[in-house]
């Protein structure tokens, strides 16, 4: 369960974040949507506690991110990149977040192999395609066995196979019970995907609901989020 509750931010003496609040809930796929510079890895930040928020609560299965005893078995993030430092193998990066995580190397190879990667296990992250890295920080997010997915922007730089594989992994994840909330700018994707919808611009929540719901009476998600934000006078989108 995440829960965004009345979440405002400020950077640079501009308010980026009014009152954002949403609930992504177990068993669904949640899609944050929102044109560029809407405020989607501003909120994700705040929720994995890599930025503080001026008001309001993320909370993580009820506890801010900082709170948690052991962040890695509760929530699994994907942001920008892999995270791996780029002279190290993907085994090695593995074993190393494992290892400072109080986790078995075994689950190493079972990660590994989830995404993909157990034959590229043995090259440098620094050569890695973006889409093996996007794969990469996925099993990074995955070593805990999290009951909870952040993901922003999952498909950026996946081939369309790779769009695919993620997009089943997601859904297969929320239908063991996984709580997954993912940004895209991909409507068509999220469209795919999500469960529920988040629709953000310019800092504030628009809409949100279930997907039929938010879709409403536009033919599409896109023609919906089109005629619900600021994208629709030629913007930023
Ligand atoms: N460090 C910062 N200092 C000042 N303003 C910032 C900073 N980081 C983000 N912002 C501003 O906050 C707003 C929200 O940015 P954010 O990156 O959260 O949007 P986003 O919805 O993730 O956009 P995109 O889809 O382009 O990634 C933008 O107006 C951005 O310019």
């Amino acid at each position: 369960m995440i829960t965004i509750d009345r979440v405002s931010k400020t950077k640079a003496g501009t308010r980026i974040l009014y009152d954002v609040s949403f609930e992504a809930r177990p068993g669904r796929v949640t899609g944050f949507l929102g044109p560029n510079g809407a405020g989607k890895t501003s909120t994700l930040r705040i929720l994995l506690g890599l930025d503080r928020p001026q008001g309001g609560a993320a909370l993580v299965c009820g506890r801010p991110y900082r709170r948690l005893t052991r962040p890695l078995m509760t929530v699994g993030a994907l942001l920008d990149g892999s995270g791996a430092h780029r002279a190290r193998t993907a085994h090695a990066h593995l074993r190393w977040v494992a290892a400072s995580n109080g986790l078995p190397d075994s689950r190493v190879d079972e990660v590994l192999e989830i995404v993909g990667l157990t034959g590229d296990a043995r090259k440098r992250a620094g050569h890695f395609s973006l889409g093996m890295s996007r794969r990469l920080g996925l099993a990074t997010a995955l070593l805990g066995d999290p009951e909870v997915l952040v993901l922003d922007e999952p498909v950026n730089g996946l081939d369309p196979a790779g769009i695919r594989w993620m997009r089943e992994f997601l859904r297969a994840s929320a239908a063991e019970g996984c709580t997954v909330l993912l940004s895209s700018h991909l409507m068509g994707e999220l469209a795919e995907t999500a469960d529920d919808i988040i629709v953000i611009d310019k800092g504030r929540v628009v809409i949100q609901g279930g997907l039929a719901d938010v879709t409403g009476g536009h033919r599409t998600l896109e023609d919906a989020f089109l005629a619900l934000t600021a994208a629709k006078a030629g913007g930023s989108w």
